[in-house]
């Protein structure tokens, strides 16, 4: 089961050149994809149609079957609860002046699921391996990685049944990669996701299909086994040569 569909999408930043050009990929339901390719590659911008903010300019995006009306408010109020995003930067997307309570429940507020959000919080901070008492707290009291996992709380504290993943684990050191790596892996086995990263390792890591993506254009797309088994284009191999070390379990 398809649960979402890109079909011949492109898009151009107003008058501007093309920064996707004819995007054709399935996201099947239960499925990790992962979106990889080089800064300018057109991955952010590619994330920013599959979350509404942007529409293509040809081409059309099909979620569960319906295409995905972004301009429509009522449309886009369900398919939020139904969608949810991680980004980058867990410093900048965790509003420092609320604690962990109030921003991992913000998406039960805005997208008005009954119900008690405080017992739903507990759930989703014990899904990523955070004590029930962060609660009480505020984000300077956390690491980055830490961060990171508030961010992934709050993005399936909803129960979406897609979530977005743009950079999820760049901005981490090392080791901290490594861990929050391994919680969407954790994570994921339970949801779709979509997980874009310039990284090939961490797609490779974590992603049961990738589409690889140069200059706004699919060069590659395919199971992962078979693309780090047999990759078919050179823009591919360069990116797989940049893996240091193939991670575990790829
Ligand atoms: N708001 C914008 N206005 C005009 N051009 C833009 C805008 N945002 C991105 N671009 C251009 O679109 C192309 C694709 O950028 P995009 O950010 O989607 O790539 P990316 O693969 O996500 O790169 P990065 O990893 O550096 O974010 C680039 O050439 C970029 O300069």
């Amino acid at each position: 089961m398809t649960l979402m569909s890109v079909e011949n999408v492109s898009f151009s930043y107003g008058a501007g050149r093309r920064v996707l050009e004819d995007i054709t990929f399935d996201v099947p339901r239960g499925s990790n994809v992962g979106l990889v390719g080089e800064s300018g590659s057109g991955k952010s911008t590619l994330l920013r149609l599959l979350l509404g903010l942007d529409t293509p300019r040809s081409g059309r995006i099909l979620f569960d079957g319906q295409p995905l009306e972004a301009k429509s408010g009522r449309y886009m109020r369900s398919y939020r609860r139904r969608v949810q995003a991680v980004f980058q930067d867990p410093y900048s997307s965790l509003n420092p002046a609320h604690r962990i309570l109030r921003i991992v429940t913000e998406p039960l507020r805005s997208l008005k699921v009954p119900g008690d959000h405080r017992a739903m919080a507990e759930e989703a901070m014990a899904a990523v391996g955070l004590p029930a008492d962060s609660l009480g707290r505020f984000p300077d009291q956390f690491s980055g990685g830490q961060r990171q996992r508030i961010a992934i709380a709050r993005a399936i504290v909803a129960r979406p049944e897609l979530v977005l993943a743009d950079e999820a684990v760049s901005a981490l050191d090392l080791s901290t990669r490594v861990r929050v790596v391994d919680l969407f892996r954790d994570i994921s086995e339970r949801m779709t996701m979509v997980f874009v990263s310039h990284d090939m390792g961490v797609v490779a890591a974590l992603c049961d299909r990738i589409v690889v993506l140069d200059r706004g254009r699919i060069v590659e797309a395919g199971e992962t086994a078979r693309i780090l088994a047999d990759p078919q284009n050179a823009y591919t191999r360069s990116l797989l040569s940049s893996i240091p070390r193939m991670p575990e379990g790829a």
